[in-house]
């Protein structure tokens, strides 16, 4: 593990991995106009931790990567890696950070052993290495095979393989459990603690929230190209589970008007099909107060503490769908009508 220690306006704290200020980028193009998928985005992963990385579709994860990575040139801010400013550092430190950020395409007629075995020799890395990798994302037995007759999550544990093949300080996975089954996912998950637990810093951008909250340290969620929570895991769900309340009314049929009217008392209203999640609620009493006085009957009016999933759609205004990619656009266009609101979505 890292276990430096820097200084930060006078606190002492853990070693920061990866530390990202004010991250601009702009995309400029004749049909779209200009959008910021980044406007002053902040983020920092401490030594050691698993870090999700969440947002809606095109709020700025793959783009953040993709320039951590070198391989987008961003329009201001800074980065780090390991202490060492980005892009400049970038040879560097490249020996030290294992990346799947799209999905690496493999020889169909090779198999698991041979194309690991390939990297390793172009990466002057020991063989041994090809075996410890095998073992590690569980595909020894079937190493031997064509990469051609694997499922997808097979594949997907190959791609986790060659990324770890140089014994990274730092792994970036993007979707590491796309196409994976759920005895998948969570071999998925023992291997991302395992690696954390030998002192590897893990970053993982999901859609797969439950997950994202069982596996990870702590999180940054992303919305619109900034930064809208981050921080321990726990410590963001305590955060905004202060005044979360569930509410069922007597009749299903009504919660659209009481969605209404707690929305017009300034209530946060979340609409589930059989109930409303509030946040931010000081006085219960005064939720059935202002339901009754338009004639809907509270039934049920219940203090929750909430999932990460909750937290996401509240900061966020939208629900992921997992494998859904890039079908709604959440980026600002500058000068549209509405941009630099907070909410963005899916829902086309
Ligand atoms: N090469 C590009 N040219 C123009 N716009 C782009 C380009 N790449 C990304 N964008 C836009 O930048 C915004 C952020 O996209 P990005 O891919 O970073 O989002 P994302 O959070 O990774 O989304 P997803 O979850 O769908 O992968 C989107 O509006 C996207 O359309």
């Amino acid at each position: 593990m890292v276990s430096a220690v820097t200084y930060l306006s006078g606190e002492v704290s853990l070693s920061a991995v990866l530390e990202i200020e004010g991250l601009r980028k702009t995309y400029r193009s004749r049909k779209r106009g200009v959008r910021h998928a980044l406007d002053g985005f902040d983020m920092r992963v401490e030594a050691g931790q698993v870090h999700g990385f969440l947002g809606p579709n095109g709020s700025g994860k793959t783009t953040t990567l993709r320039t951590l990575l070198g391989l987008i040139r961003p329009n201001g801010g800074r980065m780090a890696i390991l202490g060492q400013e980005l892009p400049q550092a970038l040879p560097a430190v490249a020996g030290q950070v294992g990346a799947i950020v799209e999905s690496p395409q493999f020889f169909p007629h090779f198999s698991a052993r041979d194309t690991l075995g390939l990297l390793a020799q172009a990466g002057e890395l020991p063989r041994q290495r090809v075996d410890e990798v095998l073992e590690l994302v569980g595909l020894r037995d079937r190493a031997g095979e064509r990469v051609k007759t694997y499922s997808l999550g097979m594949k997907q544990r190959l791609a986790v393989a060659s990324a770890l093949l140089k014994n990274p300080k730092l792994l970036i996975l993007d979707e590491p459990a796309n196409g994976l089954d759920p005895g998948g996912i969570r071999e998925m998950r023992g291997l991302m603690r395992d690696l954390a637990a030998a002192g590897m810093t893990v970053v993982l951008s999901s859609h797969i929230l439950g997950e994202i909250q069982l596996i990870c340290d702590s999180v940054t969620i992303i919305s619109l190209g900034r930064r809208v929570a981050f921080g321990p895991v726990d410590e963001v769900l305590a955060a905004h589970s202060q005044g979360a309340v569930r509410v069922r009314l007597e009749a299903v049929t009504d919660l659209p008007q009481a969605a209404e009217t707690l929305t017009r008392a300034g209530i946060r209203v979340t609409a589930e099909p059989d109930h409303l999640m509030l946040a931010g609620v000081d006085k219960p009493a005064a939720v059935s107060r202002v339901l009754a006085e338009q004639g809907l009957y509270v039934s049920e009016l219940t203090p929750v503490a909430v999932d990460l999933e909750s937290v996401f759609l509240e900061l966020t205004a939208t629900a992921p769908v997992p494998g859904q990619h890039r079908q709604v656009d959440q980026s600002m266009k500058v000068g549209e009508p509405g941009s630099g609101a907070t909410t963005g979505g899916w829902g086309a």
